[in-house]
């Protein structure tokens, strides 16, 4: 059986997810696209030699008969109104995160999944698939550090476009982070303090950048994480828990070591798609089995809403300078998940 995906969105990362789809993964076919940028959306179906409909507009995309699932990469800003019109016509979604910018719009999500019955949404945060994660949280989980007490972690990026705007190094970057630390904690946040440092002079002025964020969770674990989508030298993705008795390190990804004019080093990576690209891989696969199998193993729409109350709060920590309350709404049934699981199940 093949899963029929119209894709939502062909600039940086909907182009490499129809690269995977197309040329990697099994069991998916694209056979709908649509972009803003029209030209752009038929010189990536042109691309992959895509069997695939060029529509004008989304909303229309998702009606499509041909489409059995969407995949929703466009903008952020756009992903409310994709991923309520895909529930609405009652299809899976795949969102890339944010699964919206606000709380409020993954608010609306959420009850718009629950009121149809069925969970249909997964969300792209792809680095619970990862395998360096992955061996932290088992390492966690294993109790062999004792109760985690602090996680210090860092978010770097070399630069970011023109477009990227001062609430983007929360609510588009730093989001991820909201997300895989509940996961790998296994806890929830309540409150969290933003302190801006000197500013790089080779940050744009409209940012804040770089960013300091502290939180604390309710199991009183301590967060302390830098934001720095300016840092120039490399795509730079640090985490590192200390426990009772021990400390564990997210893995450094694999790079040779080399000799050479005087100098020992390492190369480091410089774009995200090569820094997750195996975690892609295995995300977009464990989503497309599972939406064959009328499943939903993926991050949910109550991850997405969850990392997007603590972003909210993050925003206002950064504007008040006050250490702000996290109130995060309890888990409904519905939304109890097996996600840590079958991702691990994914994985192997
Ligand atoms: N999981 C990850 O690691 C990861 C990595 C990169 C991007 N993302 C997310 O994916 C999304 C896209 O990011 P990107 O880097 O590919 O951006 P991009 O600017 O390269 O591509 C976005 C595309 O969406 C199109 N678009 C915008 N509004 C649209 C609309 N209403 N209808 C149809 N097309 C529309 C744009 O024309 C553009 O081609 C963002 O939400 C971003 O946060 C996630
Ligand atoms: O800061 C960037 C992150 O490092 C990437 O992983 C993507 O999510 C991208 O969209 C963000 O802008």
């Amino acid at each position: 059986m093949t899963l029929r995906v119209g894709v939502i969105g062909t600039g940086a990362i909907g182009r490499d997810h129809i690269r995977r789809m197309t040329q990697v993964l099994k069991g998916a076919a694209v056979v709908a696209v649509t972009d803003v940028n029209a030209a752009q959306a038929q010189q990536v179906a042109n691309e992959f030699n895509l069997q695939a409909a060029v529509y004008d507009n989304g909303l229309d995309l998702i009606r499509a008969q041909e489409v059995d699932a969407v995949m929703v990469t466009s903008w952020g800003a756009t992903h409310e109104e994709f991923v309520l019109a895909s529930i609405a016509a009652g299809k899976p979604v795949f969102c890339e995160k944010p699964l919206a910018v606000t709380a409020e719009g993954c608010k609306r999500i959420v009850e718009a999944e629950a009121a149809f019955g069925k969970m249909l949404v997964q969300v792209g945060y792809m680095r619970r698939y990862d395998r360096g994660y992955r061996v932290l949280k088992e390492t966690i989980d294993s109790g062999v550090i004792g109760h985690p007490l602090i996680l210090h972690c860092a978010h770097r990026n070399v630069s970011v476009p023109d477009f990227y705007t001062r609430d983007m190094s929360v609510v588009d970057t730093f989001i991820h982070e909201l997300d895989v630390h509940r996961w790998l904690l296994d806890d929830d946040y309540v409150s969290v303090q933003v302190v801006r440092p000197r500013r790089s002079s080779l940050s744009g002025e409209h940012l804040n950048d770089p960013l300091l964020v502290y939180m604390e969770t309710a199991k009183g674990v301590r967060i302390n994480g830098e934001i720095f989508v300016n840092c120039k030298y490399g795509y730079d993705i640090q985490c590192q828990v200390v426990g009772e008795t021990g400390i564990v390190s997210l893995p450094e990804p694999m790079s040779v070591t080399m000799r050479s004019e005087a100098k020992l080093s390492n190369a480091l990576l410089t774009d995200w798609k090569d820094r997750f690209i195996e975690a892609y891989d295995i995300e977009l696969q464990d989503w497309i089995d599972a939406t064959l199998r009328g499943e939903m193993n993926g991050p949910s729409a109550w991850d997405g809403y969850s990392a997007a109350v603590a972003a909210d709060a993050c925003l206002a920590a950064r504007d008040s300078g006050d250490i702000v309350r996290i109130d995060m709404p309890e888990r409904p049934s519905f939304y109890r998940s097996k996600h840590s699981e079958s991702a691990a199940e994914a994985i192997r």
